[in-house]
């Protein structure tokens, strides 16, 4: 379990992340929503140690990993999907699946039959240059890149920006059921609501940097002034 509490962050003078508390559950899938500019990336960025807590603590089953390297978080089980994807755009979807890899540890390697067993178009397309790739396409390279070092959560930052809708949906799905076979957990910030009913068994709010509301995917299903509150659609 990944456990948040009273967290403060930003950049600079400028504090974001106020007095922030959260927990997100094992094996669970978790949607941080809420309207731009609230905080959500930065609250990633806290996490993987991108940037400095102020105060506060992040917990990883029991075990504070505020205040380590970013690669000390990566290795004790948190892999990162940034907003924008940052695929290698000059390598191939090999290369760039090798590279994840060796990052980590040789044996990662291993996972590479179930990664192309999972998305089969990285297999087909192997050899072909992610920058080639669409959008949709690139996403789940870099969904992929971060599965292969088996991380215990994922955390996934607005993967549907500037995606087809379609895509968008296969996924959703798809995710969800990597999650379900694997007890992978998820934290996905996301604007979609489509994704977020699709995927999410929980839904966080965020409003001002801090926890506004949070509800389980019954309650968003059954709840429409949820979405409008918090997202203003
Ligand atoms: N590098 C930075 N330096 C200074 N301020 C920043 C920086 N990055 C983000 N901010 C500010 O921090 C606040 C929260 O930004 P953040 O990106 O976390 O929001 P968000 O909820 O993820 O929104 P979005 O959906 O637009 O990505 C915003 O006011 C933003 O302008």
């Amino acid at each position: 379990m990944l456990e948040i509490s009273n967290l403060n962050a930003g950049y600079g003078e400028v504090t974001v992340l106020r007095n922030f508390s959260c927990r997100i559950e094992t094996g669970q899938v978790t949607a941080l929503m809420g309207r731009n500019g609230m905080g959500k990336t930065t609250l990633m960025k806290s996490i993987m140690g991108l940037i400095p807590v102020k105060s506060g603590t992040i917990h990883l089953n029991g075990i504070q990993i505020n205040g380590k390297e970013t690669y000390k978080i990566s290795r004790a089980g948190i892999g990162y999907v940034p907003q924008g994807r940052e695929v290698f755009e000059q390598f191939t979807v090999a290369e760039n699946l090798r590279l994840a890899a060796l990052g980590s540890s040789l044996s990662n390697l291993d996972r590479l039959p179930q990664i192309h067993d999972w998305f089969p178009i990285l297999k087909e397309r192997h050899d072909q240059k992610a920058g080639t790739f669409s959008g949709g396409q690139q996403q789940v390279l870099a969904i992929a890149r971060a599965l292969m070092t088996g991380p215990e959560i994922l955390l996934l930052d607005e993967p549907t920006e500037g995606i087809q809708p379609n895509i968008v949906h296969e996924i959703s799905l798809q995710l969800a059921r990597i999650a379900r076979e694997t007890g992978l957990t998820i934290l996905v910030v996301e604007q979609n609501v489509d994704m977020v009913r699709t995927m999410a068994d929980h839904i966080l709010f965020m409003e001002n940097g801090q926890l506004a509301d949070q509800c389980s995917a019954e309650e968003l299903r059954s709840d429409e002034t949820l979405i409008h509150r918090y997202l203003s659609i």
